[in-house]
C-alpha cells in the first residue's frame, strides 16, 4: 500500500490549488470556444466580418458602461475568424499532459501546457501546445526544473530559467497525479490529495521491501493510479531521436524496455503530423514479428490518435502482399512444418546460393506457379542446402537438410483432391468427417509455407515489380527477427520513400534470421540511417536486469544500461519434482490473484508444450487465460505462455515454470531466448525449477 504522509506541505498544497485552478481555466475556456463554434458554425465568413464591423462601430458611439459587453463580443467573434469555426479541440476529458512555465531572462514568465490539439486563448492565459510540432517542447523534453535553458528557435535565441516542469495525470477531466521534480501527489478514491514517496512509485505501490519468497509488491492492488502519459516522460535522448527528418531512415538500438518501440511509435505520430495527408494512415505501416505485440502496437497507437494505422505481424504482411504481387485470392499454407526448414528458410546464408541457383534463369514477369517450382528445385538440392548448412557457421544443424528436403517433396506432391477428381463424393466419405488428406502427409500437398511467400516475393522482385501500394513510412519493430528476404521486400514497398524506423536489439534475436544491422540496413536500402542507442532502462528493476545480464553471459554488451531502479530481489525456487513446483506456483497465483486482482502476471514457458502442460495445473482458476497465438487481452490476470509469444510485451509479474538444463541449454538461442522472457517483468520476477536447474542461471547461493 502507498502510505499517505500525515500533512501536506505549503508547497504541496499551493501546487495543487495552482493546477486546479489551470484545469478549471483550461474548461472554460474550451466550453466557451466550443459554445462559440456552435453558435457560429454555418456562418459564412463574410457575416462575420460584417458583424464585427457593426460591433466596432456600435463601440465607438456606445455609452461607458456598454463597453465590457460589446468588447466580449467583439472578441469572441475575433476569435472565432481567427479559428477555423469548425477546428478541432483539445478532449475536455484530457486536454493536456504537462505543465511548462519559463522565466525568460528579460523578467517576462509564459506558461505553456503539453498536449495533442493546439488551443490558446490569449484572455483567459491558456496556451495548449502540441508536443510533436511546438519548438517550446524542446525546452520541456531537454530540461529539469530549475535549470537555465538556451534554445535557438529559428534565428531568436531565448534564454531563461525552467520555473516549473510538471507531469500531470488527468481522467475523465479530473486532476489525479502531479509529479514535480521528487514531490509526488495523488488524489485518493475519496478525493483528498496525499504524497506517495518517491521509492513506493517506483517499487509499483508496496514501498515496503518485499521478500524475495513473496510473490506481489502492491502493483495490482485495487484502485491503482494512472499513470503520466509516457508522452510527457519521453528523455531527451528519446526526444531528440524523434527530431529526426520525417523522410530519413532511423535505427533505434537500445536493451529490454528502453523505449525503443515507444520512440518508434511517437515518431510515426509526429510524421504522420508533419505530413499532414488525411489519408496518410493508410500509407503508414508498423510490421512487427508476432502478434501479441501487433496486438500492443495497436493499443498503444490508439492514445497518439493513430488508430488507422495498419500493424501487421511479418506473416500476415506477407501474405497480403504476395496475394497483390501474384494476384492471387488465396494461398494455400501448410498448417503444419518442421521447425529446422523454417530456420533454414529464414537465414541469411540461404540467400547467396539462391541467388547463384537463380540468378542464371531469365524469365520476364514469372507467375508464382514457377517461382514455387524454382524455389523448390533449391530446397530439395542437397548439395545447395549443405552449402547453407556450412555458411550458417553452426546457426543450423545437418539434419536441416533432411527436413527441409522431405517437406518440400510433400509439397510437391499433387493434392489428393486434385487425383481424385471425378470420384464420387461417397466413396471419398470418411469415419471421422475429415477431408481424405487431413492429417495425413497429403494434407501438404500444394502448401506453402509461410516462410516461403518471403522468398518468392524476393525471386519476383529479381524479374519485375511488387504491384502493391508504395509505403509513406514503415515501423519495422523487433527488426533484428525480420528476414533479409523480408526487408528486401519492405524495401521495394518503400520505393523512393526512405521514411523508416527500425527499432531493435541484437541481443533479443529469436530466430536465426539476423545478418547484422549493417547488412539489414543495405538490404533496406539505407545504409547510412541515423542511429540512436537508448541507454536508460525503463521496464525492468535492477535485479532484473542483472540476471538477464548474467543469463547472456558472453553474449551481453559491454555496458549495462543506465539509472536502473531498485526493486523485489528476484526470486528463485527450486524443487526436486515438477509436480510440486508446479503446485507451489499454483498457490502462488491463486494468492496473488486475491490480494491484487488488477495486476498483470505471465507465466512464460520454454515452449507451447510446456506451456500447455502448466496450464492444466491452472485451468479451473478464473482469470487465468492460456496464449499461445498471441492473442493477448492485456486484461488483469494471468496469462500462461511461452517464449515465442511475447517479444515487446511487459507485465507487472512474470514466473518462468520450467528453468531446467533441459529447457534452458547451454547455447546462444538458449540465453537470448531466457534473456527476453525475463526482461518482460516491470516488477517482480520468479524464476522456478525442478529437477536440474538450468546452467544459464546463477549458482544458487547455500
Ligand atoms: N522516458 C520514459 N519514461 C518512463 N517510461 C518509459 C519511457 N520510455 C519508455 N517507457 C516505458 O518503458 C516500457 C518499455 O518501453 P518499450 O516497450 O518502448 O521498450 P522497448 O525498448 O521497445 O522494449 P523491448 O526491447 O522489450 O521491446 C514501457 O512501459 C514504456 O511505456
Amino acid at each position: 500500500m502507498n502510505e499517505p504522509k500525515e500533512a501536506l506541505s505549503a508547497q504541496a498544497l499551493a501546487l495543487i490549488a495552482e493546477e486546479e485552478a489551470l484545469l478549471g481555466r483550461v474548461h472554460s475556456a474550451l466550453q466557451a470556444t466550443a459554445a462559440r463554434q456552435q453558435a457560429l458554425r454555418g456562418q459564412p465568413r463574410s457575416a462575420l466580418l460584417e458583424r464585427l464591423t457593426e460591433l466596432r462601430d456600435e463601440a465607438t458611439s456606445a455609452v461607458e458602461s456598454d463597453l465590457p459587453a460589446l468588447f466580449q463580443q467583439i472578441d469572441n467573434t475575433r476569435a472565432v475568424l481567427e479559428r477555423d469555426a469548425s477546428a478541432k479541440l483539445p478532449e475536455p476529458s484530457t486536454p493536456y499532459f504537462a505543465h511548462l512555465r519559463l522565466k525568460r531572462h528579460e523578467g517576462t514568465s509564459q506558461e505553456y501546457l503539453l498536449g495533442r490539439t493546439t488551443f490558446t486563448d490569449a484572455q483567459a492565459g491558456v496556451r495548449i501546445i502540441d508536443w510533436r510540432y511546438a519548438p517550446i517542447a524542446r525546452v520541456f523534453y531537454g530540461y529539469a526544473e530549475g535549470d537555465d535553458y538556451e534554445e535557438w528557435f529559428g534565428d531568436r535565441l531565448s534564454e531563461g530559467v525552467v520555473e516549473a516542469r510538471r507531469l500531470l495525470v488527468i481522467e475523465r477531466g479530473v486532476l489525479t497525479r502531479i509529479r514535480a521534480g521528487s514531490l509526488h501527489l495523488e488524489r485518493t478514491a475519496q478525493g483528498d490529495w496525499r504524497e506517495v514517496s518517491a521509492t513506493s512509485v517506483l517499487s509499483g505501490g508496496a514501498g515496503t521491501a518485499v521478500r524475495a519468497g513473496s510473490l506481489g509488491v502492491g502493483t495490482g492492488e485495487e484502485g491503482r493510479a494512472a499513470r503520466f502519459d509516457v508522452t510527457a516522460q519521453l528523455d531527451a535522448e528519446q526526444f531528440e531521436a524523434l527530431q529526426t527528418a520525417a523522410n530519413e531512415p532511423l535505427l533505434v538500438l537500445g536493451s529490454a524496455g528502453s523505449g525503443k518501440t515507444t520512440v518508434a511509435l511517437h515518431r510515426l505520430s509526429k510524421i504522420t503530423f508533419e505530413l499532414r495527408a488525411a489519408s496518410l494512415p493508410s500509407k503508414m505501416k508498423v510490421i512487427v514479428p508476432e502478434e501479441g505485440l501487433a496486438r500492443l502496437s495497436k493499443r498503444l497507437l490508439a492514445p497518439l490518435e493513430l488508430r488507422n494505422v495498419s500493424v501487421e505481424t511479418l506473416d500476415t504482411w506477407a501474405y497480403a502482399t504476395a496475394c497483390t504481387a501474384f494476384g492471387m485470392k488465396t494461398i494455400p499454407l501448410s498448417s503444419d512444418k518442421p521447425a529446422l526448414a523454417a530456420r533454414l528458410k529464414r537465414h541469411p546464408a540461404l540467400k547467396p546460393v539462391l541467388e547463384r541457383q537463380l540468378g542464371k534463369r531469365k524469365t520476364k514477369d514469372p507467375s508464382f506457379k514457377i517461382l514455387r517450382k524454382r524455389l523448390a528445385e533449391v530446397l530439395t538440392d542437397r548439395t545447395a542446402l549443405a552449402e547453407v548448412i556450412a555458411a550458417s557457421q553452426g546457426d543450423l544443424p545437418t539434419p536441416a537438410i533432411d527436413d527441409t528436403v522431405r517437406h518440400t517433396m510433400l509439397q510437391l506432391a499433387t493434392p489428393l483432391a486434385k487425383e481424385l477428381e471425378g470420384y464420387h463424393p461417397e466413396a471419398l466419405a470418411t469415419i471421422d468427417g475429415l477431408s481424405v488428406e487431413d492429417s495425413t502427409p497429403d494434407a501438404l500437398a500444394g502448401t506453402v509455407d509461410a516462410e516461403d511467400l518471403p522468398l518468392l516475393l524476393y525471386l519476383k522482385l529479381k524479374y519485375s515489380e511488387l504491384g502493391t501500394d508504395p509505403l509513406a513510412h514503415a515501423v519495422l519493430d523487433e527488426a533484428e527477427d525480420f528476414s533479409l528476404f523480408e526487408l528486401s521486400v519492405v524495401a521495394q514497398q518503400l520505393g523512393k520513400t526512405r521514411s523508416c524506423t527500425l527499432a531493435g536489439d541484437e541481443m533479443q534475436q529469436t530466430t536465426t534470421s539476423f545478418a547484422g544491422w549493417p547488412a539489414a540496413l543495405a538490404e533496406l536500402g539505407v545504409k547510412d540511417a541515423a542511429t540512436v542507442r537508448l541507454s536508460v532502462s525503463y521496464r525492468c528493476p535492477r535485479p532484473v536486469i542483472e540476471l538477464a545480464r548474467h543469463v547472456l553471459g558472453p553474449l551481453a554488451p559491454e555496458s549495462p544500461p543506465k539509472n536502473a531502479r531498485d526493486g523485489v530481489p528476484v526470486g528463485f525456487h527450486h524443487f526436486p519434482e515438477e509436480a510440486q513446483a508446479w503446485l507451489f506456483v499454483r498457490d502462488s497465483l491463486k494468492d496473488l490473484l486475491e490480494r491484487e486482482p488488477k495486476a498483470s502476471v505471465a507465466v512464460i514457458a520454454s515452449s507451447p508444450e510446456a506451456a500447455r502442460a502448466f496450464h492444466k495445473v491452472v485451468d479451473d482458476m478464473s482469470g487465468v487465460r492460456l496464449v499461445l497465438e498471441g492473442d493477448f487481452s492485456f486484461e488483469p490476470g494471468v496469462d500462461v505462455t511461452d517464449v515465442e509469444s511475447i517479444k515487446g510485451l511487459e507485465f507487472d509479474y512474470v514466473i518462468l515454470p520450467d528453468a531446467t538444463a533441459r529447457s534452458w541449454p547451454q547455447t546462444d538461442e538458449a540465453r537470448r531466448k531466457l534473456h527476453v522472457a525475463i526482461t518482460r517483468a516491470s516488477h517482480q520476477l520468479w524464476v522456478i525449477s525442478s529437477g536440474v536447474r538450468s546452467r544459464l542461471l546463477p549458482a544458487p547461493q547455500s
